[in-house]
């Protein structure tokens, strides 16, 4: 695949913090488009789960940045259209999903060789008929030429109690204060970290989601989509 063919199909970024609500709102838009979906963090959340059952250290960047490179992952669906992420054939698309696992993918996404590592693998995922992509450095660095860019907010303490409600509808216990400080220092080391920091990309458009149903949201999305593949076609 040419650089060139990819800068042909069009692609919508949506970066943020956690918990603002980038993965909920791609999955509804890459549906509704019938686009492609990349779920980047789920690439570095692999990563850190197969570093961590390979008893790799999470500051050994070398052998980290190697891991990455030959990550064993796949991403399926069932007949059903649910996703499945596979890790050297074994489905663990609900153990990538841990706080623990989310904490460990922040340390292994704060090595820039990793990063360098999964970018082209990112790149892949650009196929007609166009593509939703989900992170931190969406709009910034894998896809700089994106034609659409958003940047997802929504105010620390909302992400912290809709993090809190995921998870206790999945019936696992945590406090609402330990949960808030989990956030906050991932948030931290997301933001501040020297390779592809959490930044909205030049020219995204910021959302502000507390208070705003998931619905509306997604049509506010939608609509700036729409906009650019109608001046597309005018
Ligand atoms: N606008 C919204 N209003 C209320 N709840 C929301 C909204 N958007 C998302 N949520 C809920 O918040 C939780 C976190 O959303 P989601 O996983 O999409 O966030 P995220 O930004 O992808 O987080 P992460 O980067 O940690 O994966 C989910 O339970 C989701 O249903
Ligand atoms: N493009 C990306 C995507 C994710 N990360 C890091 C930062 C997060 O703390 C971690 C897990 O991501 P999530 O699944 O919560 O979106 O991975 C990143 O640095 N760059």
């Amino acid at each position: 695949m040419t650089g060139q063919a990819d800068s042909n199909i069009p692609v919508l970024t949506l970066d943020g913090p956690s918990g603002s609500g980038k993965g909920t709102i791609a999955r509804a838009v890459a549906e509704q488009l019938g686009w492609h979906l990349l779920d980047s963090g789920a690439l570095y959340r692999l990563a850190a789960l197969h570093a961590c059952r390979q008893d790799v250290p999470l500051d050994d960047e070398g052998a980290l940045a190697a891991l990455a490179r030959d990550l064993p992952a796949e991403f399926r669906q069932d007949e059903r259209g649910e996703p499945h992420i596979l890790l050297a054939g074994e489905d663990v698309t609900w153990q990538i999903r841990t706080e623990q696992v989310g904490d460990a993918a922040s340390r292994v996404a704060a090595i820039p060789a990793v990063r360098e590592a999964l970018l082209e693998r990112q790149r892949a995922f650009r196929q007609p008929p166009g593509l939703v992509a989900d992170g931190r450095d969406m709009g910034t660095v894998v896809f700089p030429d994106a034609p659409v860019k958003i940047f997802l907010t929504a105010s620390a303490e909302e992400r912290a109690r809709r993090r809190y409600k995921q998870l206790k509808e999945q019936g696992v216990s945590v406090t609402l204060a330990s949960l808030s400080e989990e956030i906050a220092e991932r948030d931290r080391r997301d933001a501040q970290r020297s390779a592809a920091p959490l930044r909205p990309s030049r020219g995204a458009l910021e959302l502000d989601t507390t208070g705003v149903p998931v619905d509306e949201v997604t049509g506010q999305v939608l609509a700036r989509v729409k906009a650019y593949l109608a001046g597309e076609k005018g």
